[in-house]
Formats: C-alpha cells, sequence, structure tokens
C-alpha cells in the first residue's frame, strides 16, 4: 500500500508553498545533526524490531523543521502519518476518532500539543501508555465506561513551549529534542535546495545574504527567497543577484543583522529602560502584540545571539544590544548601566 500523508493544518497560501519547498529524506534536510544522529538510530533499531517508534517531542521555536522532521520520520519508517494541531482537537471525541481510525504503525503528528486541553491529554496518557482508551457513554448513573485497543502507533508532538507541557505528558515521549537555530551556511544551503525546487537560479552571495538576515529559521529564510524572487523577476533578472537581494532585503525592511520592524522596536524599547529590567506584560502592550508571540517568536532568538536577557524581575537589554543599536550604555551622569 501507498504511504499516507494526511495534513489538515496547512490554511494559508504560505503554508501551502511550505509544502512544496518541504524536504521529505534526510538527504535534503540539512542541520539539526545530533538529531539526526540520534533519530537515526532509534528509526534503525525500531525498524530491525519491527516495532513502531517510541513517542518523539519536538520543541523549539517556530519554523524550525519540526513539523517537516515528522514526515521524513513518517518516510523513513515506510509509515503513514496524520498530521493535526491541538486546537483542531477541541473534545475527547475528537482525539478519540483520530486515535481509533489509525492503523498499526501508523504516526499521529500533533502540533503545538501543549494546547490540548486537559480532558483531551487524560485520553492521550492511556493511549500513549497502554495503547488503549476509555470511552464514557452516556452520562449520569446510566453511563458506561467502553475499553477500546488501539494499534501500536507512534505519536510525534511538536510545541513551541515545553514548559507548558503537563509532566506525565512530558514524561510519556520516549524521546525528546531540543531544535536548535541554523547557522548562515545551513540557512544558504536550504536556500539553494529551494531555489534549485522553484526553478530559479541563485547566485552565492546572495543565498548568503538572505541567510544572514533570516533570524537562523528556515521558515523566515524560504519566505525572503520568494520575496527576494519576485523583486529579481520584476526587473527581469535571470538570476537572483547579490545587489538585488540587498535591495530587496532593505524594502522588506529587514536590516544585515537580520533583525525586522519588531525586533528593532523590541531592543529600543528595552533600551530605553535605562537598565531596568522590563516585564513581560509591559513589553507585550507596548509592541501591541500578545505575550505568547514575544516570548514564543520574538525573544528565542534575540536570547541566543546574546541580544536580550531574561533575568527574575524581567527582560534586560544586553552589552551587544547598545552595541548593535549603535547606543552609548551611559547614565545622563555619564555613568555606565
Ligand atoms: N532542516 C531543514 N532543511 C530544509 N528545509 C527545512 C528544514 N527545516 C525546515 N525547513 C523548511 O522550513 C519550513 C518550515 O518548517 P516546518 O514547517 O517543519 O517548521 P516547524 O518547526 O514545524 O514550524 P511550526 O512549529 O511553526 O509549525 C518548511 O517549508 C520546510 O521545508
Amino acid at each position: 500500500m501507498d504511504r499516507l500523508v494526511e495534513i489538515e493544518t496547512f490554511s494559508t497560501e504560505e503554508e501551502s508553498a511550505e509544502v512544496t519547498l518541504r524536504p521529505d529524506a534526510w538527504g535534503e534536510y540539512i542541520g539539526q545533526e545530533q538529531i539526526k544522529k540520534n533519530l537515526g538510530v532509534f528509526i534503525e533499531a525500531s525498524k530491525k524490531r519491527d516495532e513502531a517508534l517510541d513517542h518523539v517531542l519536538f520543541y523549539g521555536p517556530p519554523g524550525l523543521g519540526k513539523t517537516t522532521l515528522a514526515l521524513i520520520i513518517a518516510n523513513e519508517m515506510s509509515a503513514n502519518i496524520k498530521v493535526t494541531a491541538a486546537p483542531m482537537i477541541e473534545k475527547s471525541g475528537d482525539l478519540a476518532a483520530i486515535l481509533t481510525n489509525l492503523e498499526e504503525g501508523d504516526i499521529l503528528f500533533i502540533d503545538e500539543i501543549h494546547r490540548l486541553s486537559p480532558a483531551v491529554e487524560e485520553i492521550l496518557y492511556s493511549s500513549m501508555e497502554d495503547f488503549r482508551i476509555d470511552i464514557i457513554i452516556g452520562s449520569g448513573p446510566a453511563a458506561q465506561t467502553v475499553k477500546i485497543d488501539l494499534p501500536r502507533f507512534t505519536l510525534i508532538g511538536a510545541t513551541t513551549r515545553a514548559g507548558m507541557l503537563s509532566n506525565p505528558l512530558r514524561d510519556r515521549f520516549g524521546m525528546s529534542f531540543r531544535m536548535q537555530f541554523y547557522s548562515s551556511d545551513e540557512l544558504a544551503k536550504i536556500i539553494v535546495q529551494a531555489s534549485v525546487k522553484l526553478d530559479k537560479e541563485i547566485i552565492h552571495e546572495a543565498s548568503v545574504e538572505i541567510a544572514k538576515r533570516s533570524r537562523g529559521t528556515p521558515r523566515i529564510a524560504l519566505r525572503l527567497l520568494r520575496r527576494v524572487r519576485d523583486f529579481a523577476e520584476v526587473a527581469e533578472e535571470m538570476s537572483i543577484n547579490h545587489s538585488r537581494t540587498q535591495y530587496a532585503l532593505d524594502q522588506l525592511g529587514i536590516n544585515s543583522h537580520g533583525f525586522d520592524e519588531m525586533d528593532i522596536r523590541l531592543l529600543n524599547l528595552l533600551v530605553a529602560a535605562n537598565g531596568r529590567a522590563m516585564g513581560l506584560s509591559t513589553i507585550a502592550a507596548a509592541l501591541s502584540e500578545d505575550e505568547g508571540t514575544v516570548e514564543d517568536v520574538l525573544e528565542p532568538y534575540l536570547i541566543a545571539n546574546g541580544y536580550l536577557e531574561r533575568t527574575a524581575k524581567g527582560r534586560k537589554a544586553t552589552r551587544s544590544t547598545y552595541e548593535v543599536l549603535n547606543i552609548s550604555m551611559t547614565h545622563e551622569d555619564g555613568s555606565l548601566f
């Protein structure tokens, strides 16, 4: 039987474009070397034993390749995969319907797994551990519990917030992997690979320029590649060259450190606090963003690169923040922060 890949979550135009650029084999998946090495061993071992792979958790900022890895695992295991996201599983019945439709060895990928409701999570515990669910039929004194055996499946969970997972859920994953930001070299390779799929030549310097400005994130790199390609095509250029790339990225408001407008606003805010720490809620209100976006999307890259520090009292600018914004680190009286 052909392998079945069912994806329920892709909706926006950008996401469906991503599907076509998504690598589907190990060889095309660039970077995350340690994760690939370990997963390779575990996949080979479970194939040798002819067993389903143990449950896997991927965590880290958005766009680093969690969904892509899940699809590659399914490919390697020659398993069917069903891709969904926690907000789509509202009631325990929704999860029960998904689970009872799985077959032996299938993979279920749940994105944003930290957003499952406690009632749904409860069902997941027994299904992950005992491959069995208890469903309550009816209500009141006439209610009956029916036990349903499930096939041995693999759950792959992805989250931007490992800290928000409950302990019982976290403990039921046999392996968990933290996704790393990508180096510029790795991103440049991803960009070249994607440009081949898009059938648009890109010169080396241009791919490096996009890579440097992509916040260490493949999704951003691919989005910028598509926008730079637009600029090149409107200018009727056969290939994407360096000067067009610089021009396009400047027009898109992305500076040479990869900061976009929102990063710059956040860093300026911290610097304006004159060395004092600023709370998450204050930052979110000042940027008109919700706290989750600030914490999951904006901050991780800035922290990983030393431009923002999380302290017990709140967020603070670092020496690198002042340097990168070209601002002096002194109080009005001349003393250092
Ligand atoms: N290591 C990689 N090599 C090549 N392309 C990659 C790699 N990682 C991600 N991509 C590409 O980047 C895009 C985003 O990846 P993906 O959707 O897997 O990220 P994600 O971590 O699941 O994001 P989210 O958590 O927001 O769903 C995809 O189009 C994918 O093709």
